[in-house]
């Protein structure tokens, strides 16, 4: 277990990009400018990962490149695109942000990379691979050695696998859609009843984060993910970054118990709406995603002991139900989760459903023995009694 190519300095990178086809040149995607931003979401928007035969694109609110590809540390050359000479039209992007990776106890300097996208008409000129060692060559420049991907298809050795899973709040608008189907001898006013939410939230003591929690947050949730061999050690001003923002993008609760008024508990989920295509009723679909939450319950005792894992099911069951009738206010119609984390405790109980879809994580350049994604290995069903070992959310 560890690094595999280690020998390296940045003197021995080369200074220079990689050569690319005649026609293209590299550029820098400059998210500052608004016209860059309307490039990328154009890039992106039609040739971005789609999901179930391209009736779903990821529709990404402006502010969403914003939080995502500017965390504390981000370089603007680690924003790599691929323009045409003649036209300057976008092609191709590739994007790296750093992290503190920590696995099994090792603290491992690295990227994440994401939004790799090819335009359409590329697809075949073996520019992926190009772009890889191009964002590679940038990051090793920095004395970064390591990267984090994720991916839906299955490339060489993953490190961890987790399933997709969706919980429906607008059930009836995933059926229009096509994504939630009607099972036999079930009514659609049956299913609609079995998704119901209450318009408040229940715990007491929810309120939204402010700044000022972040000391307590920070504590919590670094005690909260002793329980996982992989996670990211974030610093105060990280987890600044990814937990407050712009609440049209990401949401951020905490517990604050009303005697002590010390905060017990967080959880947060990051909006990204999915463009609907070919369809006469709806036009988007409002989506929420589980990212990062911790609870105070019972971490003096060990992680599988019978009763605290009853004690932390019931907190995170109540906890994550309040985040539905939170996204339920936001007019979110689904609520996305893995089967990382803890989620398996809540997932069956908060009528999660399992979805088809599957994450892959890749770290590269470091050899590691597998990490639990949460699934049964033969089924790939949920593992309840083993939960995962996975505590990192990439976007
Ligand atoms: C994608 C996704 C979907 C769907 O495709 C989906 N939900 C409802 C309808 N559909 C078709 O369902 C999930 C469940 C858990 C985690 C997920 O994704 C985890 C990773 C999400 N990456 C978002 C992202 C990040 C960076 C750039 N673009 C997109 C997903």
């Amino acid at each position: 277990e560890g690094a595999i190519d280690s020998d390296k300095t940045p003197d021995d990178i080369p200074n220079e990009p990689l050569p690319l086809l005649k026609d293209f040149e590299w550029c820098e995607v400059d998210l500052d400018s608004k016209e860059e931003i309307d490039d990328l979401f154009t890039l992106l928007h039609e040739n971005y990962v789609e999901h179930q035969d391209a009736t779903f694109r990821f529709n990404y609110p402006p502010e969403f490149f914003q939080w995502a590809l500017k965390p504390p540390g981000w370089l603007r050359q680690w924003n790599v695109g691929v323009r045409v000479r003649t036209t300057g039209k976008l092609v191709a992007f590739i994007s790296a942000i750093p992290t503190n990776l920590k696995i099994r106890g090792k603290s491992i300097k690295s990227v994440e990379i994401n939004f790799l996208c090819i335009h359409k008409k590329l697809r075949t000129k073996r520019l992926a691979p190009v772009l890889i060692k191009e964002i590679t060559r940038r990051v090793n420049k920095e004395n970064i050695w390591q990267a984090m991907y994720t991916a839906g298809v299955v490339l060489p050795s993953p490190i961890s696998v987790c399933r997709y899973n969706h919980r429906p709040i607008n059930w009836s608008k995933l059926y229009d859609v096509g994504f939630s189907h009607l099972p036999e001898n079930i009514t659609k006013t049956q299913m609609i009843s079995k998704y119901i939410l209450p318009s408040n939230t229940i715990i007491e003591g929810l309120r939204k984060i402010k700044f000022q929690d972040i000391e307590q947050v920070s504590k919590l949730f670094a005690d909260y993910n002793k329980n996982f061999e992989l996670v990211q050690d974030f610093s105060i001003e990280e987890l600044k970054h990814w937990l407050i923002g712009d609440e049209k993008v990401i949401q951020t609760y905490v517990v604050e118990n009303p005697i002590t008024k010390k905060i017990t508990d967080f959880f947060s989920f990051y909006l990204l709406p999915f463009t609907v295509l070919n369809n006469p009723l709806h036009k988007e679909l409002g989506i929420a995603y589980l990212f990062y939450y911790a609870s105070d319950c019972c971490l003096d005792k060990p992680r599988f002991d019978p009763e605290a894992t009853k004690l932390l099911s019931k907190r995170l069951k109540s906890l994550i139900n309040d985040a539905l009738i939170i996204s339920k206010n936001l007019k979110i119609d689904v609520f996305n989760a893995l089967t990382s984390q803890d989620n398996n405790l809540f997932l069956e109980p908060l009528k999660f459903g399992p979805g088809d879809g599957f994450l892959n994580f890749y770290l590269f350049n470091y050899r590691s023995k597998k990490i639990n994604g949460g699934m049964k290995e033969d089924t790939r069903e949920w593992d309840i009694e083993n939960r995962s070992n996975v505590g990192i959310v990439m976007l």
